[in-house]
């Protein structure tokens, strides 16, 4: 009997589907096949009372993922908007943020920023360092997750969210927050899916409400954008996709070339050197199929 179901968790080449009645099994795939990833809608045969095997994944809405020259990891399917987590505490990578931003504008998906632990003396610093961020259109959302996730909530409504950031930045905290059986839940399918193995999933989907839905993913280091090409990334700027089609040469790189537009952009002061910058970097990056 073949239906559709939704990957709700997924480890390697193991997956946990739930099917339209929210029944969960455990799901394995056809062949050597693993580029299914957490929030697809899949075609599933149903083996027994508690085994599938997935068939095939239904047409994406978006896909996040991240890449190098070697590799691509899919983080989260069908979403509408990344949250990225950032916390007064440790630090964090403004460059991180940008190309996590860069991955969801590229994937149709729209970006929040949620700086957690406002709660600590340090949030003042982390706030003027994300003002470079809110200058450049992208939404900041302030919470203390051990206090009051309430704003956060908030925006969750009607979408189906993936949280990502850096490891200590407080996903798990806010997970538990947003669903306080979160916990029992994550035991229940790690076990479930490696019989009790200490692994950790790669990531995990929860339901909210019937309109909404959250997923928790690892926390990452790195954000490889090597799916990208060079010259499709200013149109992943919101302040460089402006200037598109302003420069003299309609292959610039917006270095060294006459009349470029977006030069001109840092000469007003429109646009930040340091953006300039990062998309250089990621220009040679992405031409050199470096790896991140
Ligand atoms: N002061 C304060 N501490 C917080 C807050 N949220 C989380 N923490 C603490 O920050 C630490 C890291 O939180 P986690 O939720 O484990 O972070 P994580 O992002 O899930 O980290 P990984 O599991 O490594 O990916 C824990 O000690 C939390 O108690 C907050 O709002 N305020
Ligand atoms: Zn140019």
């Amino acid at each position: 009997m073949t239906e559709t179901a939704r990957i709700v968790a997924s480890h390697g080449k193991s997956y946990i589907i739930e099917c339209a009645g929210g029944k969960r099994l455990r799901a394995s795939t056809r062949g050597k096949k693993t580029d299914y990833s957490c929030g697809d809608l899949v075609d599933i045969q149903i083996l027994n009372d508690e085994q599938a095997v997935i068939e095939r994944v239904l047409e994406r809405k978006t896909l996040l993922y991240r890449s190098d020259a070697w590799k691509s990891k899919l983080i989260a399917a069908n979403v509408t908007q990344l949250i990225i987590v950032v916390a007064s505490e440790p630090s964090f990578s403004t460059e991180l943020i940008s190309r996590c931003a860069i991955a969801a504008e590229a994937g149709g998906i729209q970006t929040l920023i949620c700086l957690n632990k406002c709660d600590l003396p340090s949030a003042t610093a982390a706030k003027e360092r994300l003002q470079y961020f809110v200058n450049l259109g992208y939404k900041l959302i302030e919470i203390s997750a051990l206090e009051n996730i309430a704003p956060l909530r908030d925006s969750l409504a009607g979408h189906i969210s993936v949280l990502v950031g850096q490891s200590g930045m407080g996903k798990s905290t806010i997970t538990n927050a947003l669903l306080p059986d979160a916990n029992a839940r994550v035991n229940e399918i790690s076990v479930a899916l490696d019989s009790g193995k200490h692994t950790t999933t790669n990531a995990t989907f929860y339901h909210l409400d019937t309109e909404s839905a959250l997923i928790d993913s690892p926390g990452l280091q790195s954000f490889g954008l090597a799916h990208i090409t060079a010259q499709d990334l200013p149109a992943y700027f919101p302040e460089l996709k402006e200037r598109i089609g302003t420069c003299r040469f309609h292959n610039c790189r917006h270095r060294q070339e006459p009349a470029c537009g977006m030069r001109a952009g840092v000469e007003e002061g429109t646009i930040s050197p340091q953006r300039l910058a990062l998309l250089h970097r990621l220009q040679d990056e992405l031409s050199s199929g470096s790896r991140y």
